[in-house]
C-alpha cells in the first residue's frame, strides 16, 4: 500500500469490519433470516391481498368448479312436468360433424340372408313412412356391402351397409367420432324363431335431430321390430334388444364430468393469483427502488430473490392445503381417490415451479404495469392451453401420439400450465377409471397414488384412441413431475442471468459474458475488500485520467487535480477524472456530459458539500460513487477499493438517496432493523440505534407507525438515520434536509455533525445555509464541472463581493452629511443604497484592508445616547457570515454621527449565483451544452 489512509485497516475499530469479515454463508444466512422476517411482516400487513392469494382463490376457484358441477347435474336431472309428444316416426337421414358432411345411417353386423332381409325390409317401411321418394338425396336406402377401412372417415353418406366383423362398429365410431348414427348387431335364431339385436346409439350428438335421440331411438327400434316380423311371417316370434350408447372414453362415465374436461382450469386459475402477485411485489419493489437500496446497503441480490422465493413459496403451500381440503370437502373424486401426499406434490411443484417463472419475468420486466401485463399473459396463455388441449382428456394423448413433431412436444413442454395439465389429466384419468367399451364394464380407476406415479397411464385408459390400435407413448406422470423440476431449474438460472444483464433503473448492468470472468465469481465468495498487491500508483497510473486542466479552470480545482495524484496524500476517497456521459436516446448519437472529470479527495473526518444548480450533474456523481450507475470514465477508489468492487464498497457504505425509499407498510423500528441485520450488526448495536438513533432524529414518538403516515421531513429523517447505520465509513446525502422544518433541520445537522467523525461524507444542498453549517469544504459544480473549491470562507474570500456595512443616521445629524463625511474619508466605500431610511456600504474584496479602519471610524462616530439595546443590522440573508457587528458604546465618543451600525460578508449564495453566472456565460460562448454529434 501506497498510503496509510488509503488502506481498509483503518477501519478495522469499527464493528462494521466484524460483519463484513464474516464468510460468504454466515452473512448470507444472517441476511436471509432478516429478508424472510421482513417479507412476511410485509405480506402480514398486506394481509387482505395474502387472504385472497392463498385462502380466498382456491376457495372460491374450487367452489365456482363444484358449482358449476352441481348445476350440471341439476341441467341433467331436472323434472319436467310437461314433457313434449313426439310421434313414432321414420328414421331420419343422419348428419355428420357439420350439416354437410357425409355419415353413414346404420351399419348392421352379421351380414348374412336374414339380416340383409330384415334391413332391405326396413328401408322399404321406412322410406314408406318418410313419405320420401326412393330418388330422394334424404331416403335411407338399404346398401349392404360397406368398402371403407376402419380409420377411413366417410366419403359420402352410406344408408344401412354392413360391418365386415365384430368390432368393427365399435372401432370405426371411435376412430371417426360422430360420423355414424347408428349401429345393430344381430344374434338369430331362426329355427326357434328368436331374433335378438342390439341397437348402438351416439347420445352425444343430437344435431339438426327432428327429435330428442330417445324418441329417434324409439322409433328405430320400432322399425326393426316391424321389418323383423315380417321377415318371419310369424306375429310370435320372440325379439329381444338390448341398447348401447356408442362408445365413449373413461371420463364420460364419471360424474364429475365438469371437473374432469374443466377441473384443469380451475385449478390453474386458483394457483395463478399468487403468481401474479408474485411477480407485481417484486417488480415494484425494483421500480420503487426498494430492492436497490437494500443492495446499496449490502443485501446480496441471491438472498433476496431466495427470501422472497420463500415467502411465496410459504404462500402456496397454504394455498395447496387450502385447494385440497376444499376438494375433499367437496367430495371430488380427482382427491379422494387420490393420495394426499402425491396430489399435494403436483400441485406444489407446480407452484414452484411458476414461481421460478415469476422469478425470470421480474428480472427482465422492470415496470409493474408491464408486469402484471406479462403476467395476465402468462395466465390466458395458460387457459387457452388448458382449454384447447385439457378439456377433452383424449386430445391429450392424441397430442402426444406419434404423429406429433418432437419440436412442438419440447415446446411444450416448456410452458408449466401445460406440464400441470399433462398431470392434472393423469390425475383425473387414474382417479377416474374406465368403461370397457364392449362388455360395458365400469372399472374404477387405480388412483392417484405413488405406485402410479412411475407407471405410463394403463393402456386401459388410452389404447382404444390410437388409430392403428396401438398403445400411444404416454409417459408417466413422474415424467411431467421431472419436468416441471427441469422447468423451474431453468427459469431459476435464467433469473440469475437477466438480473445481471438487464440494465438497472440507471443503466448500470454487467456485460452478457460476465460470468465468464474469474473476477465475478470472486467478489462473490471472497471476503477480503482489496488484495495486498493492489497500489495505490499502479491504479493511478492506470487511469488515463491524468487530464490536462481545463483552460480556465479554478487553480483551486486545478490543485486538487493534482493532489488526488499524489499517493502521498492522506485521502481516505479518491475520486479522479470522473465522467459520465449520456446519450440522448436509444438511437440518437448525441451525446450528453454530465459529470466532466470530475477530480476530489476527501480526507477522514471531512465533510464536502457539492452545491450545483438543478441539473449540474450532483446526483449523477453520488450514483456513480454509490455503484448503482456505471461511470463512463475515470474512477474511485474509497480505503483503497476502487469502485468496481462494489460489494466491498457497498459494506463501508451509507446511502441517503435524494428521494425517499421507504416501505410504506413498515414503521421506523422496522427500517432499522431490517437495514442493521443486513449489515449483519449485533442486537446491542441494533437496540442502540432504536433508542438512541431514533431519538437523534426525533422519530422516537412516531417510532411504531407505518411509513405511509408519515410526514416528508419524517420520512427525510429517517433516510438519514438509515444511511448512518453500521458505522459506514463513507456516507453520501443527496438534500438530506429537503422538506424539513428548521427545528429539525438543525437536529439532523447536528447528528451529522456528530456523526462525521473518522468518516467521510458528501452531501448534497440546496441549502446553502447547510452547507455553510455543515461543510468543511465546499464545492460548487455546474455543467457537470466543478467550478470552485474549498472551505466556504475560502470561497468567499474568492468569490465574494466584499463586505457591507449597513448604518443609520444619528439623531443630530443627516443622511446627507454622513455620506458626504464617509465620501470625503473612505473614498473606496460604494453607496449602495439609502432608500429605506438606512445607509447601506459595499466595500470590494480588494479594499478590506481598509475594513479595520472604517470599523474604528464607525465605532468612534456612533451616538452615544442611542447605541445601548439598539439591534444590529445585517444584510445577505439568512446564511450571510456576519462576521462583525456594533451597537455597542465603544466609549470614545466623537461627533455622534451614526445610531447604530451593523456589517456583513458575502453571503455564501452570493457566490453560488456569481458562479453559476460565470459558468452560464461560458456555456454561452462556447456555444451551447456540451452536446456533441
Ligand atoms: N439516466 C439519464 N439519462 C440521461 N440523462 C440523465 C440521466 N440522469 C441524469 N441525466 C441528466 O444529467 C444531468 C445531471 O443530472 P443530475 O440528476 O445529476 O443533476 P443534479 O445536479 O442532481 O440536479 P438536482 O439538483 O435537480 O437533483 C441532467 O441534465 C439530467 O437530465
Amino acid at each position: 500500500m501506497d498510503s496509510k489512509i488509503d488502506t481498509p485497516e483503518s477501519l478495522e475499530e469499527l464493528k462494521m469490519v466484524e460483519a463484513i469479515k464474516r464468510g460468504y454463508l454466515p452473512t448470507f444466512f444472517i441476511q436471509l433470516k432478516n429478508m424472510l422476517i421482513r417479507n412476511m411482516t410485509l405480506l402480514r400487513r398486506y394481509y387482505v391481498s395474502t387472504f385472497a392469494q392463498t385462502i380466498l382463490s382456491p376457495v372460491v376457484f374450487l367452489v365456482l368448479m363444484f358449482a358449476l358441477q352441481k348445476a350440471a347435474n341439476f341441467a341433467n336431472g331436472k323434472t319436467i312436468n310437461n314433457p313434449e309428444t313426439y310421434p313414432l316416426g321414420p328414421l331420419d337421414i343422419c348428419r355428420g360433424v357439420t350439416r354437410s358432411s357425409p355419415c353413414i345411417n346404420l351399419m348392421y353386423y352379421p351380414k348374412n340372408q336374414d339380416t340383409d332381409s330384415i334391413m332391405q325390409t326396413f328401408a322399404s317401411q321406412n322410406l314408406e313412412r318418410s313419405g320420401l321418394s326412393s330418388s330422394s338425396d334424404q331416403a335411407i336406402k338399404f346398401e349392404g356391402e360397406f368398402d371403407l377401412q376402419i380409420d377411413t372417415p366417410p366419403s359420402k353418406t352410406y344408408g344401412i351397409v354392413s360391418a365386415p366383423e365384430q368390432n368393427f362398429i365399435y372401432n370405426y365410431a371411435l376412430n371417426n367420432p360422430n360420423t355414424t348414427a347408428f349401429g345393430v348387431t344381430f344374434d338369430i335364431d331362426k329355427a326357434n324363431d328368436i331374433y335378438k339385436y342390439q341397437l348402438w346409439f351416439n347420445s352425444t350428438v343430437q344435431r339438426n335431430a327432428s327429435a330428442p335421440f330417445n324418441i329417434r331411438v324409439l322409433s328405430l327400434v320400432r322399425g326393426i321390430d316391424e321389418a323383423i316380423i315380417s321377415y318371419s311371417g310369424d306375429s310370435k316370434a320372440e325379439i329381444d334388444m338390448k341398447l348401447k350408447d356408442w362408445p365413449t372414453v373413461p371420463p364420460s362415465t364419471l360424474a364429475d364430468n365438469v371437473i374432469t374436461s374443466l377441473g384443469v382450469m380451475f385449478l390453474f386459475s386458483a394457483q395463478m393469483v399468487i403468481f401474479i402477485n408474485f411477480i407485481l411485489m417484486i417488480v415494484t419493489e425494483k421500480e420503487k427502488k426498494l430492492r436497490e437500496s437494500m443492495q446499496l446497503a449490502g443485501l446480496k441480490p441471491e438472498v433476496y430473490w431466495l427470501s422472497w422465493y420463500l415467502a411465496y413459496s410459504f404462500l402456496a403451500f397454504i394455498c395447496v392445503l387450502v385447494t385440497q381440503a376444499m376438494g375433499y370437502a367437496l367430495s371430488l373424486k380427482a382427491f379422494n381417490n387420490s393420495n394426499f401426499f402425491v396430489m399435494f406434490l403436483a400441485l406444489f411443484l407446480f407452484n414452484l415451479t411458476m414461481l421460478a417463472l415469476g422469478c425470470m419475468v421480474s428480472a427482465i420486466v422492470s415496470s409493474s404495469q408491464t408486469a402484471v401485463l406479462t403476467g395476465v399473459y402468462i395466465f390466458i396463455i395458460g387457459l387457452i392451453l388448458m382449454g384447447s388441449l385439457f378439456s377433452n382428456p383424449n386430445f391429450t394423448f392424441v397430442w402426444w401420439d406419434e404423429g406429433t413433431s418432437s419440436y412442438l412436444k419440447y415446446i411444450l413442454m416448456i410452458i408449466p400450465p401445460f406440464n400441470f395439465g399433462v398431470i392434472f389429466v393423469c390425475i383425473s384419468l387414474l382417479s377416474a377409471g374406465s368403461l370397457d367399451a364392449i362388455t360395458g364394464t365400469f372399472t374404477p380407476g387405480p388412483g392417484f397414488k405413488w405406485a402410479n406415479l412411475y407407471k405410463p397411464l394403463p393402456p386401459g385408459f388410452i389404447q382404444s384412441i390410437n388409430v392403428n390400435g396401438d398403445v400411444p407413448p404416454v409417459p408417466s406422470p413422474s415424467y411431467f413431475f421431472n419436468v416441471l423440476l427441469v422447468n423451474a431449474i431453468a427459469f431459476l438460472v435464467i433469473t440469475w442471468y437477466m438480473d445481471n444483464v438487464v440494465p438497472n433503473h440507471y443503466g448500470a448492468s454487467k456485460p452478457f459474458y460476465f460470468f465468464l470472468s474469474p473476477k465475478y465469481w470472486w467478489s462473490i465468495f471472497s471476503s477480503s475488500k482489496t488484495s495486498d498487491e493492489f497500489s495505490i500508483q499502479a491504479w493511478i497510473n492506470n487511469l488515463a485520467a491524468a487530464r490536462p486542466p481545463f483552460s480556465g479552470e479554478d487553480p483551486d480545482v486545478t490543485a486538487e487535480r493534482k493532489a488526488v495524484l499524489d499517493t502521498n496524500a492522506p485521502y481516505a476517497v479518491r475520486i479522479v477524472d470522473l465522467n459520465k456521459v449520456f446519450k440522448s436516446g436509444v438511437f440518437s448519437r448525441k451525446k450528453f456530459t454530465a459529470v466532466d472529470s470530475t477530480c476530489l479527495g476527501l480526507q477522514e473526518g471531512e465533510i464536502l458539500a457539492l452545491l450545483g444548480q438543478n441539473g449540474a450533474g450532483k446526483s449523477t456523481t453520488m450514483n456513480i460513487l454509490s455503484g448503482v450507475m456505471n461511470k463512463t470514465a475515470g474512477d474511485a477508489l474509497f480505503y483503497g477499493v476502487p469502485l468496481n468492487d462494489q460489494r466491498s464498497i457497498r459494506s463501508m457504505l451509507g446511502i441517503c438517496p435524494q428521494h425517499d425509499i421507504l416501505f410504506d407498510e413498515l414503521n421506523a423500528v422496522e427500517h432499522v432493523k431490517l437495514y442493521a441485520g443486513l449489515k449483519g450488526l449485533p442486537q446491542t448495536e441494533i437496540d442502540r440505534l432504536l433508542d438512541e438513533g431514533l431519538y437523534a432524529v426525533r422519530l422516537q414518538t412516531v417510532r411504531n407507525r407505518p411509513i405511509r403516515t408519515y410526514s416528508g421531513g419524517m420520512k427525510r429523517r429517517l433516510s438519514v438515520l438509515i444511511a448512518t447505520i453500521g458505522n459506514p465509513k463513507i456516507a453520501f446525502f443527496d438534500e438530506p434536509t429537503t422538506g424539513m422544518d428548521p427545528v429539525n433541520r438543525r437536529h439532523v445537522w447536528r447528528y451529522l455533525e456528530r456523526f462525521k467523525r473518522g468518516r467521510v461524507i458528501i452531501l448534497t444542498s440546496h441549502s446553502m445555509e447547510e452547507a455553510d453549517v455543515l461543510s468543511d469544504r465546499v464545492a460548487v459544480m455546474a455543467h457537470g464541472k466543478i467550478r470552485a473549491l474549498g472551505s466556504s470562507i475560502r470561497l468567499k474570500n474568492r468569490f465574494g463581493v466584499g463586505y457591507r456595512f449597513s448604518m443609520i443616521a444619528g439623531n443630530l445629524t443627516t443622511p446627507e452629511y454622513v455620506k458626504a463625511t464617509i465620501a470625503q474619508l473612505f473614498p473606496q466605500a460604494e453607496l449602495e443604497d439609502d432608500s429605506a431610511g438606512a445607509l447601506i456600504y459595499h466595500f470590494d474584496q480588494e479594499h478590506s484592508e481598509t475594513i479595520p479602519e472604517f470599523i474604528s471610524w464607525l465605532e468612534q462616530n456612533q451616538d452615544e445616547t442611542t447605541s445601548e439595546d439598539t439591534p444590529t443590522i445585517s444584510r445577505g440573508g439568512s446564511d450571510s457570515g456576519i462576521v462583525a457587528h456594533a451597537g455597542e458604546n465603544s466609549g470614545n465618543k466623537g461627533q455622534s454621527l451614526i445610531s447604530t451600525w451593523g456589517m456583513s460578508q458575502t453571503s455564501l449564495e452570493e457566490v453560488f449565483l456569481r458562479l453559476v453566472r460565470e459558468a452560464q456565460e461560458e456555456q454561452k460562448l462556447l456555444g451551447g451544452r456540451k452536446e456533441k454529434n
